[in-house]
């Protein structure tokens, strides 16, 4: 595993037609900056406020961070011109909302390619995200997960989906449940990353806090966030613990000398470690650098 993963834990919404947020966003040092043209966005808005994010997405605060436009789907009068407006301006993903299908993944791929050509970018550098937000969506999303190279994640959007489902959001998140289970596996089957949905209640944060370590748990490599109060929560439920860090080098270590000495199994205290739990251990190190953590080994 590389030592500078590239950690996806937190994708922080900033409503576009916000000026003081588009301003101040960066100083919450999210993983990934998620500016918003689709539903904080009011239909009488739409222009004005693509116009600020395409020189938001300029303005050199935003050059260490990766950024990330909603853009509004491409089957509303909105679509087409955001994408062009966002890859000109040089954001690093295109996050497609309300994906159902394969068709819909291709036909954003498509237009970012003729926009990228004509603008003298690098066919394929800007990347694309499909938010999952509908019962047809999960039904289709592993052929989703895996259409086009230039998909780097998909995302759970779940006020939408549970929508879709005539259902509510609950406390536990049950009815999530296949969802978040369909999304993670495809993700990892296909091989891109996955991020679970929105907290809404930002006050709430003994339930984020649930939510976040079932969806650490169940394997997503972050979530998306509406308020930067959430960063900090979801970054401590995203790091290892000193425990944790301790018990991987424990078992990097007796698995570098077992291999020494030509042993492709050994027990430590009684457990056996053998190659998932090698590759887990060095995972955990791999993300502690990211969090920030001093890892001697
Ligand atoms: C929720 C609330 C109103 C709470 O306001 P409050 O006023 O109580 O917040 P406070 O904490 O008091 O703010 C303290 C300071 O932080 C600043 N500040 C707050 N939020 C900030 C932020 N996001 N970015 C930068 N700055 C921020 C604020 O300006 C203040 O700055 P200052 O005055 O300088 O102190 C506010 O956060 C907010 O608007 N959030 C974004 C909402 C949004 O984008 N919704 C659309 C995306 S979801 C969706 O569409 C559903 C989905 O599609 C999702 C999917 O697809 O996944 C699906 O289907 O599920
Ligand atoms: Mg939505």
């Amino acid at each position: 595993m590389s030592e500078s993963m590239q950690l996806r834990r937190s994708m922080l919404f900033v409503p576009g037609h916000n000026a003081a947020m588009l301003a101040t966003a960066h100083i919450y040092k999210p993983d990934t900056i998620m500016f918003d043209l689709e539903d904080s966005v009011a239909l009488r808005e739409k222009d004005t406020t693509r116009l600020m994010v395409f020189h938001a997405l300029q303005n050199p605060l935003y050059k260490d961070i990766e950024t990330t436009v909603r853009v509004n789907p491409l089957y509303t009068p909105y679509g087409h011109k955001d994408i062009e407006a966002v890859v000109r301006a040089g954001v690093d993903v295109v996050r497609l909302p309300m994906v159902s299908t394969v068709e819909q993944v291709l036909e954003g791929d498509r237009l970012i390619t003729e926009i990228e050509q004509s603008c003298g970018r690098v066919v394929g550098s800007t990347k694309l995200m499909a938010a999952i937000e509908s019962a047809a969506g999960i039904a289709n999303v592993f052929e989703i997960a895996k259409c086009c190279p230039r998909l780097m994640g998909i995302a759970l959007a779940a006020e939408d989906y549970v929508t879709d489902l005539k259902t509510t959001r609950s406390a536990s998140g049950e009815e999530l449940f296949l969802a978040r289970s369909r999304i993670v596996v495809a993700a990892r089957a296909a091989g891109i990353a996955c991020y679970d949905a929105v907290h809404s209640d930002v006050n709430d944060e003994e339930g984020f806090i649930t939510q976040a370590r079932l969806a650490k748990q169940m394997g997503f490599d972050g979530k998306s966030l509406v308020n930067p109060r959430q960063i900090d929560l979801l970054h401590g439920v995203y790091a290892p613990t000193e425990d944790e860090v301790d018990h991987a080098i424990t078992i990097v270590e007796a698995a570098t000398e077992a291999a020494n000495r030509g042993i492709g199994v050994v027990s430590l205290n009684g457990k056996m470690v053998d190659g998932p739990i090698i590759t887990r251990a060095e995972r955990t190190i791999a993300l502690a650098r990211a969090c920030g953590m001093k890892v001697e080994l």
